[in-house]
């Protein structure tokens, strides 16, 4: 056999959508939760729920037991923030590579390149139940297609990354999502796919796709009346500021979108430094004290401990509760700036005590891991 002539070297059957459904199906009272997650997700989204979306949680999910750890802490914090702040677990199981690198949960469940796609769904799917039955929304980006065949009924708010928000599949796909998916600027800071991507994603799409039985059809879908879009910054630039979220409502305005933005305060809004997100949230949170009413959705790359590592080769060596991608913040610090969001929502539109921002702004108010 002449190897440098084959394309594809290999092909291993992967459990199906259905089986894996039917291996973890979701309880009568779960299908009702994820419903009521999404209804509040989509209402804040609108503007009909005043409170805000906090999409908070690792870069990547790569050790359940930590994660579980982490839901557990963020569902007693949501309890306690809930009438101001919808928190939303970032279980992001794929993960988007600028060239190379480990591709998630999903793709690499044993993060040694043995890539069991298999045990990579089987892992999520329990996982993403267990976090759901802890009264948790959950947040994915979704990078396959297929993937929300074995996941989307799990899923309260999708998010399209900013190396895929220019993609037809994406935005096809996202039109056929039964939840809000936020669509991320490109990566050199470009707002107009977003956009772009948004307006496609709102209209209905006829497309090639496959069903949770492995068959090949011609779907139609409806349309996601609740796209959006994030800003994550890009070129070396912060686009949080007010004068980016203006430019942004100007153009969702002349596209007769509503307006509605997320802010990632990660990514390009902080340099890929984790400390540096409090610089957005703050900046954000100024915003909406002073009456801004269309920043909708705050987002954070955080996890038990702060920093990150390299994935090494012996895994004993991996240390608990740290991210094996991008930077976080540690949980001490989430919960401090959750907090500060939560009372900033109590003024927004009329005026948080200028010091206590000034505070924030200038490092006063500090936190644990800072
Ligand atoms: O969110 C995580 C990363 O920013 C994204 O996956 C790109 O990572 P990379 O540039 O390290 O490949
Ligand atoms: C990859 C991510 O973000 P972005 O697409 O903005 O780089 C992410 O949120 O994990």
């Amino acid at each position: 056999m002449n190897i440098k002539k084959l394309i594809i070297h290999d092909r291993k059957p992967v459990i199906g959508p259905d089986d894996l459904r039917r291996r973890f199906p979701l309880s009568g009272e779960d299908v009702a939760r994820v419903a009521h997650f999404r209804k509040q997700v989509a209402d804040i989204l609108n503007g009909v729920d005043g409170r805000l979306l906090a999409v908070v949680g690792p870069c990547s999910i790569h050790d359940t037991r930590a994660a579980l750890d982490y839901a557990e802490r963020l569902a007693g914090l949501a309890g306690e923030l809930e009438d101001r702040l919808l928190p939303v677990m970032r279980v992001y199981l794929e993960k988007p590579r600028t060239a190379t690198g480990w591709k998630g949960l999903l793709n690499d469940p044993d993060l040694d390149g043995s890539c069991r796609i298999s045990k990579g769904l089987v892992i999520a799917r329990d996982l993403l139940r267990s976090i759901t039955g802890l009264g948790l929304p959950v947040a994915c980006e979704i990078l396959s297609p297929f993937t929300p065949l074995y996941l989307g009924d799990l899923i309260s708010w999708g998010a399209i990354g900013a190396r895929t928000t220019e993609s037809q599949i994406h935005r096809e796909m996202a039109s056929g999502l039964p939840f809000p998916v936020g669509f991320k600027n490109g990566t050199d800071g470009n707002l107009r796919i977003a956009v772009d991507a948004v307006r496609a994603a709102r209209y209905p799409h006829r497309f090639l796709s496959v069903d949770k039985n492995g068959r090949y059809t011609s779907v139609m879908a409806g349309g996601n009346a609740d796209a959006h879009v994030i800003l994550r910054g890009g070129n070396g630039r912060s686009n949080y500021f007010p004068e980016d979220i203006r430019k942004v409502e100007e153009m969702l305005d002349k596209a007769g979108l509503t307006q509605a933005i997320a802010v990632d305060c990660s990514h390009a809004n902080s340099g890929g430094d984790h400390q540096r997100q409090q610089e957005g949230l703050v900046t954000v949170c100024r915003q909406l004290a002073d009456g801004n009413s269309s920043i909708r959705c705050i987002m954070l790359e955080s996890f038990l401990e702060a920093g990150n590592q390299p994935i090494p080769t012996d895994l004993s060596q991996l240390r608990y509760g740290v991210s094996v991608t991008d930077k976080c913040i540690d949980w001490t610090t989430t919960e401090y700036l959750l907090r500060y969001v939560h009372r900033t929502m109590a003024c927004r539109g009329v005026g948080m005590a200028q010091t206590d921002l000034e505070r924030a702004h200038n490092g006063d108010i500090r936190c644990a891991a800072m």
